[in-house]
């Protein structure tokens, strides 16, 4: 890319989004812009919904896609019928979002041709790791890589038809290192990529896979686009990072809460939306609001079918006025590790910490008292059994348990005045519902409350309502 501009934006449009990208075409893409107007905006995608899942593990359920069926597979060929799939849903993603019989023959041949190539080389592999001097476990990293590009390559290639068939000036741009010898840092990727397009005359479509010698996978996992979108904005001096997804950024899930009930984030900060990543609702990932947050490129969040309103913008301001902003809740376990000969002992803590940091668990909240220490953690059952061997070696004498609760919590800045934790629990009473535990810490931006897993949607609505709705009719009112 010539000389750093500062006209363009960076547009990050997700998986959910990108199944729909074709009613994308005529307004965000498109709209009323000609010509140039079209132009110094660069698009960051994602795979097409649920094609990722396919390809790697499903997010949330944990069921097993290529990636695991091919680690678990111990020589035999089960992988192969889950990529069989992933070509039947690829397929289907870009036929259902392309028009032209001659697009949809290119993305055909396109899908066939990367997860052939992805095929042959997962057999060789194979091969080469029965030798016994090559061990396949040295490759895992390389493989999700290799598998997770295939998803955002496809659907890069797929929108960059699409748009060239309306008449854009659209430029497939492909980070995930497809057949790519050199060993690039992302940085590298991403100017290597961009150097000889010109964003004020075309519209490049960057998968939100990048390959790189820092493995956007070690270091980031699920929801890497957003890692590539930030570095990208960050790099490029862009204007505005902009993220557009299915709804605006609401007060709770517009689809569990209801449409009418949920009110758009006006604006809102950082500090909320690390809140929001950490309880898995992905607003942007906290490693990529580092990126933007420190190289002040100001972040948006759109509804991607609403392109004429301005969403939500994330910045470092403090509020206006303090309240729930949003209701969210997130399926966990809870660790329980009981010991009475922890009292007044140091070292069970960090003992515990080091294990679920061996065994990569991610932490989201903890409680602890006397002889009790409790770990709310995300994690696979299978996982956790593996974390409660490792301490009860360490402790024989402790009683470990891991018991299945959802966190719901209500985030918001400056919460302190507004005595979230006893009127939520207030609330959840009212309604019939029982709060397992509920905590708040000193800083005042979220409470969160622990409930059964059956009755946590219940308790998101109970506590939207309560938290959001009842407070926005009273400012209403008041005004
Ligand atoms: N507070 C919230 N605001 C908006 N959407 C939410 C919220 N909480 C959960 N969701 C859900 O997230 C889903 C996916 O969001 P989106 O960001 O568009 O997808 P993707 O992760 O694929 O980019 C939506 O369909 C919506 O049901
Ligand atoms: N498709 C990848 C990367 C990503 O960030 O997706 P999305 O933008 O749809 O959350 C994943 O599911 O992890």
């Amino acid at each position: 890319m010539a000389d750093t501009q500062k006209h363009h934006t960076v547009e990050k449009i997700g998986g959910t989004s990108m199944s729909r990208v074709n009613e994308l075409r005529d307004t965000l893409f498109i709209g009323g812009r000609q010509d140039a107007g079209l132009y110094n905006r660069i698009f960051v995608v994602s795979a097409f919904g649920g094609i990722t899942n396919l390809l790697l593990e499903h997010k949330k359920s944990g069921e097993a896609g290529v990636y695991a069926a091919f680690a678990n597979s111990d020589g035999d060929h089960g992988w192969h019928k889950a990529l069989d799939r992933v070509e039947r849903e690829m397929i289907r993603a870009h036929v259902a979002v392309l028009d032209h019989p001659g697009d949809i023959e290119r993305a055909d041949a396109f899908v066939r041709d990367r997860l052939l190539g992805a095929r042959n080389c997962l057999i060789d592999l194979q091969r080469l790791c029965s030798y016994g001097h090559f061990r396949l476990s040295e490759h895992m990293l390389q493989i999700r890589e290799l598998l997770s590009g295939l998803g955002e390559a496809h659907a890069a290639f797929a929108t960059s038809l699409m748009l060239q068939r309306a008449g854009v000036n659209a430029r497939f741009v492909d980070l995930s290192g497809w057949r790519d010898e050199g060993d690039v840092t992302l940085d590298q990727r991403i100017e290597g990529a961009l150097k000889d397009i010109d964003p004020a005359s075309e519209m490049p479509i960057v998968t939100g896979f990048a390959q790189c010698a820092e493995g956007l996978m070690r270091e980031f996992d699920r929801g890497y686009s957003e890692v590539t979108f930030s570095r990208l904005a960050a790099l490029t001096g862009a204007r505005e990072a902009i993220i557009h997804k299915e709804f605006h950024l609401s007060s709770a899930d517009p689809n569990l809460v209801g449409h009418d009930a949920v009110r758009k984030l006006g604006r809102t900060n950082y500090d909320v939306a690390d809140q929001l990543s950490n309880l898995g609702m992905e607003a942007i990932h906290p490693k990529a609001a580092k990126t933007l947050r420190q190289s002040g490129v100001p972040l948006r969040v759109t509804n991607a079918f609403e392109p004429d309103d301005p969403g939500t913008l994330i910045d470092d301001q403090p509020a206006e006025t303090p309240a729930v902003e949003i209701v969210t809740g997130l399926d966990l376990f809870a660790l329980e590790v009981f010991e009475q000969d922890m009292v007044g002992v140091k070292g069970y803590d960090a003992t515990i910490i080091d294990i679920l940091t061996r065994h990569n668990v991610r932490i989201v909240s903890k409680v602890s008292n006397a002889n009790t220490i409790t770990h709310y953690v995300d994690s696979s059952l299978k996982v956790l059994r593996r974390v409660e061997k490792d301490i009860q070696q360490k402790y024989p004498a402790a009683l470990i348990t891991s018991r299945s609760i959802s966190m719901v919590a209500a985030v918001g800045r400056d919460l302190d005045t507004l005595a979230v934790l006893s009127r939520g629990l207030n609330a959840l009473a009212d309604a019939g519902l029982e709060a397992i535990g509920a905590t708040q810490g000193p800083r005042p931006v979220d409470v969160q409350f622990i409930v059964e897993r059956e009755i946590m949607n219940p308790a998101i609505k109970t506590l939207h309502r309560a938290l959001v709705e009842t407070d926005a009719q009273a400012v209403k009112a008041a005004a």
